[in-house]
Order: C-alpha cells, then sequence, then structure tokens
C-alpha cells in the first residue's frame, strides 16, 4: 500500500463504511452490491484489456460477455431487476455491451406497451434471449419526432402493416446491436384508411432465427465511432416490408383499419422518459469514478514545490483542490439527485399504469430537464478530472479517456440535451398557471409566491440582502429565487409576440432564455435535493462533512453563475466577495476527508480500472506493467522495421 494513501484514510473524521451505506440506501443493500461484486473474480469473466484490441475484436469479446452474464445471471439466479443492474454495471466496468438495448430499451418497451395477448407472446422470447432486440427510432435526417418519415401503412386485406423508408433520409440510423438484434421495435408514422396518426411503435423480425441472416432487410453496422466501440450501433432500411397486425404494440388499429385513440398519444415515448431518468443515475457513478481516478492519484503525485521542503502532494495545491473537490460534491449532490429521480419515476409510473396520466407531463420535463444538467455536468467533469492528471491521465490506463468517450453521448441520445432542456415548455406554462393565480403542487410549488417576490433584475444595492452564505438554507432559497429566470423567458416570448411575432418564432428567439431557465430549474432541484437529504443523515460526523460539501456544491455554483444573482438582487456585490474566500475555507475542510469521501463510492478496482485510481495507490509500477502488455511490445523489434525503416 502507498504510505500517502494509508495516511490520507488514517486522516478521515468519518466512518467511510457507514457513507458507502447511505449511498446504497442501507447495510443490507451494500452487502448484497458486494455480494454481487465478487463476480470479478469469475475466470469466465477474464478479458483482454479492450485499448489493445481492434474494434472487431472488441465487440466480439463484448459478446461473449454478454452471453456469458446471462448464462451466470441464470446460474446464481438473479432475477430482481436492480440486482440484474447492480451485476451488469460491475462487469460491464468502464464500457458498454452489445446487448445493452435490448436490456434497456427493447425489453422495456415490451413491458409498458404490450397488452396482454403480445405480452405472453413477446415476453417469453425476449426474457430467454431468443429474440434479441434493439430500438429503432432515430433517422439519418431527423431525430424530431414528428419529422420521421418511416411510414406503417395498414393493409386490410391482409390485415398486415407495411414498414418502409421511403427515401435515405428515412433510413434508421444509430439503432444499438445491428449485428446483434434479430428483431426491432421500429417508430414509424402510422397510416391507416389515407390518415396518418402519428409515431407508433412496431415489432419488426430483422434477421433469421437460426442463421441470423438478414430478412430482405438491409440491415447492418454504422462504422467506428468516437467510443461506444464494442456497441453495433446500426443502419436498417425497410422496403414495404410486412408484419402482421398484432405485431403494433398497444394495438390502436382494429381489423377493418378504424384507428383507436390511445390515453395519451406520449405513452408511446415512454421508454425514453425511463431511459433519461436512468441517465441522472448514470451521471452520478460516472462523476464519482472520475472523482475517485483523479483524487486517489493526486494523493500520491508529488510534484513541483510549495515551500523548499519534499515535494508535496499535488492534492496540496490550492488550484487542484479547486478543481477536484466541486466535483466531488457535484458527484455525491447527483448521487441524492439520482435516487430522487429512480424514486419519481417508479411512482409517477406506477400512477400511469393504474390510469393517472396526470403527472405525465411533470415526469417529462424534470426527467428531461435533470438528464440535460447531469450529463452536460458530469460531461466536462470527467475531462477536468483528466486534466487534472497531467499527461498520465491521457493514457488510457487512467480510464479517464474511456469514461469521458463512453459517456459523451449521453448528452446527445435520448435527446439532445439542448432540446431537452427546451422542453421547458412546461416551466413556462407552469408559471403562466402560477401568475393566474392557479396553486402548483409537488417540486413546481415555488412558482406560486414569485409574484409577490417580485424577483426581477433590480440594482443590487436597492434590495436587502437575503442571504447569509453561510447558511444552506439561504442558499437553497436565492437557488431557487434565480430560478424565477423562467419570468425573463417568458417575458420574451410576450415581447416577440407583441412584434407580432408566431408562436413559434417567438418561441426560437426566446430560446437562449429558456435554456437558461431550464438550467437554473433543475440547479435549484439539485441543491434543494442535496440539502434535503443532509437532514435525513443522522451520524454527526458524516453529517457535517456532507453538509461541507452541500455548501461547496452550492456557493461554487453561484461562484460560476454570478451575474444571475447579483442581477436578480439575490447577492450583493460585498457578499460576492465574501464567496470566493469561504470556498477556500471549505477547500481545507474538505481536504482531510478527500480520498475517504471517494473511498466511500466503494468502487472496485476491476470496475473503476484504472491504473491511477487503484485503491493502493501502487502507480507507478503499474503503469510500467501495463505499458509493456501494449500489442507493441509483442516483439523486440516491430514488423515495420523490416519493412520500410530497415
Ligand atoms: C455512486 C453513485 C451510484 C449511483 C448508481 C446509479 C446507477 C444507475 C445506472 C443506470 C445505468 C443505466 C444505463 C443506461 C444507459 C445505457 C445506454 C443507452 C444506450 C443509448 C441508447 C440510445 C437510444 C436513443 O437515443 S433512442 C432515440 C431517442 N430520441 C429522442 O430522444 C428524440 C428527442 N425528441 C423528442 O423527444 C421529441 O421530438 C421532442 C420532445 C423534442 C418533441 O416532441 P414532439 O411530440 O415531437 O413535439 P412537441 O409538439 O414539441 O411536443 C408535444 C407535446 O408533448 C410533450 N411531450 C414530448 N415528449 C413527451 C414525453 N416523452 N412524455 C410526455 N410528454 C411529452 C411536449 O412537452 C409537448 O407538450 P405540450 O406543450 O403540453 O403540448
Ligand atoms: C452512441 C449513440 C447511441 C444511440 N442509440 C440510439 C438508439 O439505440 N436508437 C435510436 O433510435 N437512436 C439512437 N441514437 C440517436 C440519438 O437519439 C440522436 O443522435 C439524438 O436524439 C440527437 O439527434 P440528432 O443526432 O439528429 O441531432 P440533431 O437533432 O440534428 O442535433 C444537432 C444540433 O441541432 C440542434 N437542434 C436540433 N433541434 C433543435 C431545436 N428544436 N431547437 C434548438 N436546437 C436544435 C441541437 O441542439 C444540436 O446542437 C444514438 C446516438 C448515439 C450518439
Amino acid at each position: 500500500m502507498n504510505p500517502d494513501i494509508v495516511k490520507e484514510r488514517q486522516n478521515a473524521s468519518f466512518d467511510v463504511q457507514k457513507l458507502t451505506y447511505i449511498l446504497d440506501g442501507g447495510p443490507e443493500k451494500t452487502k448484497r452490491r458486494r455480494e454481487i461484486s465478487l463476480v470479478l473474480n469469475d475466470p469466465d469473466f477474464d478479458e483482454e484489456d479492450p485499448n489493445f484490441l481492434s474494434r472487431s475484436e472488441r465487440y466480439e469479446q463484448a459478446v461473449r460477455k454478454s452471453a456469458q452474464m446471462i448464462l451466470k445471471l441464470r446460474e446464481y439466479g438473479i432475477s430482481d431487476p436492480a440486482e440484474i443492474n447492480c451485476y451488469k454495471s460491475v462487469v460491464r466496468g468502464n464500457f458498454h455491451e452489445s446487448l445493452g438495448l435490448h436490456y434497456v430499451m427493447f425489453l422495456p418497451t415490451l413491458y409498458s406497451q404490450c397488452d396482454q395477448e403480445q405480452s405472453k407472446k413477446w415476453l417469453p422470447l425476449a426474457t430467454s434471449f431468443e429474440v434479441l432486440g434493439t430500438y429503432a427510432q432515430t433517422e439519418l435526417g431527423h431525430t424530431h419526432l414528428r419529422g420521421l418519415e418511416t411510414t406503417a401503412t395498414f393493409d386490410p386485406t391482409t390485415q398486415e402493416f407495411v414498414l418502409n423508408s421511403p427515401t435515405v433520409t428515412s433510413i434508421k440510423w444509430w439503432p444499438g446491436a445491428g449485428k446483434t438484434s434479430n428483431h426491432a421495435v421500429v417508430l414509424a408514422q402510422l397510416y391507416t384508411r389515407g390518415k396518418c396518426h402519428g409515431l407508433h411503435a412496431f415489432i419488426v423480425q430483422l434477421r433469421h432465427m437460426d442463421t441470423h441472416e438478414p430478412l430482405p432487410i438491409l440491415v447492418g453496422d454504422i462504422g467506428p465511432k468516437f467510443g461506444f466501440s464494442e456497441v453495433d450501433n446500426g443502419f436498417l432500411k425497410l422496403d414495404h416490408v410486412r408484419i402482421p397486425r398484432e405485431n403494433m404494440l398497444m394495438k390502436h388499429v382494429e381489423p377493418d383499419g378504424r384507428y383507436v385513440k390511445p390515453a395519451s398519444a406520449k405513452l408511446t415515448y415512454g421508454t425514453m422518459v425511463f431511459i433519461r431518468s436512468l441517465l441522472v443515475g448514470l451521471s452520478a457513478l460516472v462523476m464519482a469514478k472520475s472523482c475517485t481516478i483523479a483524487i486517489r492519484y493526486s494523493a500520491v503525485r508529488h510534484q513541483s514545490e510549495i515551500r523548499s521542503e519534499p515535494e508535496p502532494q499535488i492534492l496540496d495545491y490550492q488550484t487542484q483542490q479547486y478543481k477536484l473537490f466541486p466535483l466531488l460534491a457535484t458527484a455525491y449532490a447527483f448521487s441524492f439527485v439520482g435516487q430522487y429521480m429512480t424514486e419519481t419515476y417508479y411512482r409517477i409510473s406506477g400512477d400511469i399504469n393504474q390510469g393517472d396520466l396526470s403527472e405525465l407531463p411533470e415526469l417529462h420535463a424534470v426527467s428531461a430537464g435533470l438528464k440535460a444538467f447531469t450529463t452536460w455536468t458530469t460531461n466536462t467533469g470527467i475531462e477536468v478530472c483528466r486534466m487534472s492528471c497531467g499527461g498520465h491521465g491521457y493514457s488510457r490506463s487512467s480510464a479517464l479517456p474511456d469514461l469521458y468517450a463512453e459517456f459523451t453521448p449521453t448528452c446527445t441520445y435520448e435527446g439532445e440535451n439542448t432540446v431537452m432542456m427546451l422542453q421547458t415548455a412546461y416551466l413556462v406554462k407552469s408559471y403562466r398557471q402560477a401568475k393566474a393565480g392557479e396553486q402548483l403542487r409537488g417540486i413546481m410549488s415555488y412558482l406560486n409566491d414569485m409574484e409577490q417576490r417580485h424577483v426581477r433584475a433590480h440594482p443590487a444595492s436597492a434590495r436587502p440582502a437575503l442571504v447569509d452564505i453561510n447558511d444552506l438554507s439561504d442558499l437553497v432559497e436565492s437557488y431557487k429565487l434565480r430560478a424565477a429566470l423562467v419570468e425573463s423567458a417568458a417575458k420574451s416570448i410576450q415581447q416577440e409576440l407583441q412584434k407580432r411575432r408566431s408562436h413559434e418564432d417567438a418561441w426560437n428567439n426566446s430560446a437562449i432564455d429558456l435554456v437558461k431557465a431550464s438550467d437554473a430549474h433543475c440547479h435549484y432541484m439539485v441543491v434543494k435535493l442535496f440539502t434535503d437529504k443532509l437532514s435525513e443523515i443522522g451520524d454527526p460526523d458524516i453529517n457535517l462533512v456532507l453538509t461541507t460539501l452541500a455548501q461547496l456544491y452550492a456557493l461554487h455554483g453561484i461562484a460560476l453563475n454570478s451575474g444571475d444573482f447579483l442581477q436578480a438582487g439575490l447577492l450583493t456585490v460585498p457578499q460576492m466577495q465574501q464567496i470566493p474566500v469561504r470556498i477556500k475555507e471549505l477547500l481545507c475542510l474538505i481536504r482531510p476527508n478527500a480520498v475517504a469521501l471517494v473511498d466511500a463510492f466503494d468502487f472496485p478496482d476491476k470496475v473503476l480500472s484504472s491504473v491511477l485510481g487503484r485503491y493502493d495507490g501502487n502507480v507507478y509500477e503499474n503503469l510500467f506493467e501495463w505499458a509493456r502488455r501494449s500489442p507493441l511490445n509483442a516483439t523486440e523489434v516491430h514488423e515495420s522495421f523490416h519493412k520500410y525503416l530497415k
């Protein structure tokens, strides 16, 4: 064990194990997660570091691993979805799996959109993996749902739908598992009796069940990408492909071609809402991994000098702490927000299943906004962590390049982040409702008293100082008032309308304000949820260290967005000047606990797959060991010497 890291652990002021229990949701859950993690010792999962493999080899290794996972899950009798998720995230490490889409999109779509008869037919096939599925929605030319071109036209004479991609732009593009899957949920515009009824989901067989040869359908892999090398993101061109009427999910078309309207057309989009909700937790996980790597490495890396003494640990540099500790605070904040998002998703989708759709718009708005907010922050955060590790962060051995490459598309998939932030229509609507005197419920209820507060652009000097920067509840309040930026967005729309612009143009001309408002709303939610969580934590040592992190998270956010807080008159200039001073104090308070705080995330070394983030801190000897395994070192003299240099 590296002596620096041993010392760090001795300095901790709290019980690491107890904090792990809080993150997991209780000691029993930690125990079970650790039991499941023992799968890492299974030799059947021994594999080559994907960084040393070609794309095709990586895909093959991933398919083998996916198949192994299925067999092992059966062998160990793991069937609870949360446990399956835990098991898979351990085995996957920092990479995706080739059957990922089957689990996260195909199966959930079947579960939520099959009627009884369809469930009877498709669920046994899909859960036994005879049917391997993908989710084919995006097209080469469009992602916007109303713009999708693939059609499904009902033919009452044969009781079939005819699926067609009439143009190049309508070719389905991106769905994972282009080579792996034999079925797809295809999203297409439904036509019956000559009328378009919008987007609906259809089950389409793509490949022969025994030979895996494509049916008369053009299907394949779209080629190498920035990351996602384990995943065969695919293309799919359908040329008048016929499927039985029964393959339409939720069966909206009667045998005579009559269309039966669903309770809400938006139920078809449910799988996206599900994944967006999950991505909030994934952001927490990846932020936590990145911080673990960068902070452990910073504790063992010595460089340069502060005084004329032996080189200090780089974690002692104030600038290093300023890079990493706000991200550590973010990892904790997002962990609690992830828990909230999961609970909210299951609560509201439970109501939806019972026929109560009243909270569907809120679920959509919250999951879209938090997905965008947390993935954007994490995406930037991973890169800060990588840079904070200097040159060694650039090596794939650090895992940080892989974490970035695998995570960054979360900002794009399941709804591009700007587009998701623009789903703030809901916020503006809520604001208008509140202004009209309606009492809002839930997370939007803070808009109820906006009108009384009159939070607008005021000269700071004209307003009383509302905020004690050392008081978390005051900080939450100020974030809440800043979220009144939605008022500026609503006003901008109003002004545009007064210029006789159409509603659509008014909306587009106010889009920057809308995205800002959405960002402010999400930021408020995160600060509030983090602070709320503290009241549940009884252990005084843990409460203290998490309160310090929550204060840092809140103050750092204010420092980054000082213009908003000053403009709204929520803080005065002298208070603003106090914030960097307080942030520096908080960095000093967090410093002795930094390693313990990342230890509490409890990532096994094999899951982190990072030489820099090793628990034992023995970085240098293992960097050397890793480099020696590089395929270029397989021979002492590379064949290129003989071919070209000699
Ligand atoms: C230490 C920490 C521990 C933490 C542990 C936690 C661990 C958790 C780990 C979990 C791991 C899970 C891993 C998951 C990741 C796996 C990898 C996944 C692989 C990638 C797969 C990617 C798939 C895809 O990308 S599929 C394609 C996705 N496509 C999109 O998202 C398209 C985006 N566009 C849209 O959604 C729409 O076009 C939209 C919303 C922009 C516009 O909708 P519209 O209907 O076309 O038009 P509009 O008129 O604007 O809207 C009408 C109306 O409807 C409302 N609306 C829209 N959508 C919805 C909805 N979904 N639900 C409800 N309502 C909706 C909209 O607001 C409008 O409302 P009104 O204004 O009131 O009319
Ligand atoms: C790794 C990966 C895996 C994927 N897996 C799947 C899958 O399994 N199944 C599937 O169906 N799809 C999948 N996708 C596709 C993904 O869902 C889309 O890429 C995503 O929805 C974004 O759409 P787009 O690529 O068309 O971007 P575009 O929408 O073209 O975005 C380009 C730019 O235009 C801007 N823009 C677009 N519309 C607006 C607007 N209304 N207002 C303001 N700005 C706008 C965006 O902000 C962005 O800056 C995957 C994508 C990736 C990268």
